[in-house]
């Protein structure tokens, strides 16, 4: 048996992935990743207080990158599970079950998906986000943690809507060099992945089909807080203070140091509330995570992006992790790809508790 429970989730219709190749690797080796992953695995560094003990994480690789133009997005999670973040997390003691979205399929069900007024792709994002919500809900219902791989970030709409479904009370903690808060009103792009905060928060505007069909708001301005921020559109500025929405941008990264903003970001959340954590790998500086389709310069060092995902493990209240928009048809040479998705991976694992000591 591959030390991976290959446990298909009831609605999740994808192919089950307990990745072949993986497996092989496994059964080549000794006996220890033959048995039962109770008997082997550590406990993990930290309790997850809202999570059923011993902790289990269900990594959803979602292959879609409708929310932009650029190909190859679709492609970042199978190169975060090939770099190895699956045995990753297992060694740092936790189960590990891993799934795929059905993509493909649910896409063949859109038939033709013309721009409506100026969201692009508003069939296929609504489509592929309404069943990831399910998706993360039934991991969530699970007692499970669920890590989505992206993918664009519009994949956010059904993650945190669906950690919404178990969670009412969950705070989103948004890092990314972007709001992504963009309205199918005020989006110059019409790429949805510069609009998913305002489909959770119900913002005017977000009250369209097909979204409307099975989307309600779930998000209050004050369950959410931004770090990383550098690139937001005049549009963007007028709905984060209207909204008073708390954001800390690289101008407060640089003028507090990161300890001291995370503090902050965690008294502004409070510290005994579920947390979904949505990290964009352009939040870092495109030097650290150059394969992403919208970089900004002037981002988080490797340090600081790895320091926040280490101080949202240390609350315990981690009940959901987004890692989106690696995209491994970016960047300048394969040195490129392969250190953007190997700091995914290690992104995903400081999320999960892993400490430098
Ligand atoms: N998830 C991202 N990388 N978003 C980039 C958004 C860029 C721009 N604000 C837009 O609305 O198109
Ligand atoms: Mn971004
Ligand atoms: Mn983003």
């Amino acid at each position: 048996m591959s030390a991976f429970r290959a446990t298909a989730l009831r609605s999740l219709s994808g192919r089950s992935i307990a990745t072949p190749r993986l497996a092989r690797a496994h059964s080549s080796r000794s006996e220890y990743f033959l048995r039962p992953l109770t008997e082997t695995a550590a406990k993990p560094t930290y309790e997850y207080k809202f999570l059923a003990q011993p902790a289990t994480v269900s990594v959803l690789s979602y292959p879609f990158s409708g929310g932009q133009p650029r190909a190859g997005v679709d492609k970042g999670p199978d190169h975060l599970v090939q770099a190895g973040l699956l045995n990753q997390l297992q060694s740092l003691g936790w189960h590990v079950e891993h799934n795929e979205g059905a993509v493909d399929t649910l896409l063949s069900t859109v038939k033709s998906d013309a721009d409506i007024g100026k969201m692009k792709q508003p069939r296929a994002v609504s489509t592929v986000t309404k069943q990831l919500a399910s998706d993360v809900a039934d991991v969530a219902e699970g007692g499970k943690l669920p890590l989505t791989l992206g993918g664009d970030h519009s994949l956010a709409v059904g993650t945190v809507a669906g950690t919404k479904r178990k969670f009412p009370n969950a705070a989103l903690v948004w890092v990314d060099a972007h709001a992504d808060i963009n309205t199918p009103l005020t989006t110059d792009s019409g790429n949805l992945h510069g609009c998913p905060v305002s489909f959770l928060l119900g913002l005017e505007g977000t009250d369209v089909a097909p979204f409307n069909e099975w989307l309600k708001p779930v998000l209050k301005p004050e369950d959410l807080v931004y770090i990383g921020l550098r690139d937001i559109d005049n549009g963007e500025k007028k709905i984060l203070k209207e909204h008073g929405i708390k954001v800390f941008t690289m101008h407060d990264v640089d003028k507090h140091g990161i300890g001291k903003v995370m503090d902050l970001a965690l008294d502004h959340i409070g510290r005994d509330r579920p947390i979904h954590l949505s990290y964009d790998v352009d939040a870092l500086d495109p030097t650290i995570t150059p394969s992403t389709g919208t970089p900004v310069r002037g981002g988080l060092t490797f340090r600081e992006g790895h320091y926040i995902a280490e101080a949202i493990a240390e609350t315990g209240n981690l009940v959901a992790l987004d890692v989106v928009e690696v995209n491994p048809s970016l960047g300048d040479d394969a040195a490129s790809v392969a250190q953007t998705v190997a700091i995914g991976c290690s992104l995903s694992r400081a999320a999960l508790g892993e400490t430098l000591l």
